[in-house]
């Protein structure tokens, strides 16, 4: 039997006893459920409470973990071993802040790391002494969302201010560079591949924008390390590696988290590391049933396979960590939105759901009426930080009321007479504390759903690391660029109509 009949058979009949059962009923059955069915990893407590397995489903699912070696998938990433099999990769982006392995591959990587990471730490040095105020980082998706994330959550101004040019569109660019003073920026191209068309032509903007200062204050992060001297000229000492062990997607904790180091410090960057190594520690060492990641990815198969949930949604009560959404919707969706196993074959049950999000409490003045009311259900993640840095301590206060109160209406819901004022509750939320919101606490965060993701790819089978499904519409818009220029007619019927729209104009 494959692992997805599997997930199949054994979830089905739990699925079916509990579908239908609510939080206060599950702790009639399990009174000390509130505190059994939470715990702690570093500085981050979750509570799964509110999830409506029992411990017989739970048993199940973790009998789903151990039956797919989840523990020897684990020891195989940190080792080294090429798990991402569909580009014969190693995926070590755990050696870029731990050294829990003995592997020689994992320990040559690691070394590599450091190395990687003096050389950044010189060179953020260099820009704090120097007459620079403000850094344009040029990147997109993993080479971007990342640090745009620990930037906007752990930048307090003191420091460099660091700006982010992701998008294509034009308009992008103009917005970032309005206000920026040529003579006072520096400017980094983020890009694993170096041949990532925004990049590049972003890139071209910034350093046409910078004129001659691009010659001293133009750097380049990449693992095609000779060609931003191609491209841009940059020399090698501003040039900083990464390697192809290294997923964009998980690549903030290499060089990628330049932009972070430049906005937080680097001993801000090595705390990050290490809340983030924190968690890679607990993860490898903690026996499944008590490990933070591996409850995480059962929790989700659950709301996925038993219960058929077809979205998530990611609500932090934090403004600090608005970008977390989109972040996490690259990390889950590019890793998991698979549709055939690692051998080839199709997976026969649902994979990824659509992960979806926004800040608390403004969403809950914008789609939460669909949350409690709607006819989906969707599961959600909440995460709070306990204790504040803001010196509004009423607002503070407030916050924590309405992510408790939101939790507790989800689960419990309410009974009317009047139907439009029924809440049906039973909406299953998992709450995530941060002791504070720290660049350690960010950095294990991140791990936390990081090695999350990866033990759902066990469960389903399939390659959380390749992502060819982002290839087909590069191709396409490539091949399309001439029609734009009106030099080509585009072959498809309806895309040539949009063009002649698009030419009109
Ligand atoms: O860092 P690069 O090579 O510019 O790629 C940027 C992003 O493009 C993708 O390949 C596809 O969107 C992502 O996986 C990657 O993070």
């Amino acid at each position: 039997m494959s692992l997805t009949e599997k997930i199949e058979s054994t979830l089905r009949p739990h699925a079916a006893r509990l579908r239908d059962t609510r939080t206060p009923e599950l702790l009639l059955a399990e009174p000390d459920r509130a505190r059994d069915l939470a715990l702690r990893a570093g500085p981050l407590y979750a509570n799964f409470a509110r999830q409506s397995y029992d411990r017989a489903a739970l048993e199940a699912l973790f009998g789903l973990l151990a039956d797919a070696d989840a523990k020897g998938r684990i020891r195989a990433q940190f080792d080294g071993e090429p798990i991402n099999l569909t580009e014969r990769r190693a995926v070590l982006h755990t050696a870029l802040r731990s050294d829990l392995s003995p592997a020689p591959a994992a320990r040559a990587a690691h070394q590599q790391a450091l190395e990687a990471r003096t050389r950044m730490r010189a060179l953020v040095e260099a820009l704090e002494g120097s007459e620079v105020t403000d850094v344009v980082s040029v990147g997109i998706g993993g080479s971007d969302l990342g640090p745009r994330l620990a930037v906007d959550a752990l930048a307090d101004g003191r420091r460099l201010r660091v700006h982010f040019l992701s998008n294509v569109d034009g308009h992008a660019a103009d917005r970032v560079l309005a206000g920026l003073d040529p003579r006072r920026t520096a400017g980094i191209l983020i890009s694993k591949t170096f041949s990532t068309q925004e990049t590049l032509l972003n890139g071209r903007v910034l350093a046409d924008w910078l004129g001659e200062a691009a010659a001293t204050r133009l750097y380049a992060v990449s693992a095609n390390v000779e060609r931003p001297a191609e491209v841009f000229g940059i020399p090698a000492e501003r040039i900083l590696p990464m390697w192809d062990w290294v997923g964009g997607r998980y690549s903030l904790w290499s060089a990628v988290g330049f932009p972070i180091a430049l906005a937080i410090g680097m001993d801000g960057f090595e705390a990050f590391l290490a809340g983030a190594a924190e968690i890679d520690a607990h993860v490898l060492q903690t026996p499944l049933e008590r490990n933070l990641a591996a409850w995480h990815a059962v929790t989700a198969i659950w709301n996925r396979n038993g219960l058929g949930h077809a979205t998530h949604a990611v609500l932090p009560y934090d403004d600090r960590l608005k970008l977390l959404s989109n972040y996490l919707q690259q990390l889950v969706m590019e890793s998991l939105g698979k549709s055939v196993r690692r051998d080839g074959s199709p997976v026969l049950d649902a994979t990824v759901p659509v992960w979806w999000g926004g800040v608390g409490t403004d969403t809950q003045h914008s789609f939460f009426q669909a949350l409690h009311q709607g006819t989906s259900v969707v599961p959600a993640d909440f995460i709070g930080v306990v204790r504040a840095d803001a010196t509004h301590p009423d607002n503070h206060r407030a916050l924590h009321a309405n992510l408790l109160a939101q939790t507790e209406a989800f689960a419990n819901g309410q009974a009317s007479e009047d139907p439009h004022r029924v809440y049906p509750g039973g909406r299953p939320t998992t709450t995530l504390l941060l002791d504070a919101l720290t660049p350690r606490s960010l950095g294990a965060l991140l791990a936390l759903y990081e090695h999350s993701v990866y033990l759902q790819s066990v469960l389903w089978g399939i390659n959380a690391f390749d992502q060819f499904g982002v290839e087909l519409g590069k191709q396409v818009a490539n091949r399309l660029l001439p029609a734009l220029a009106g030099e080509a007619e585009a072959e498809d019927p309806v895309t040539r109509e949009l063009l002649a729209q698009l030419r009109a104009g």
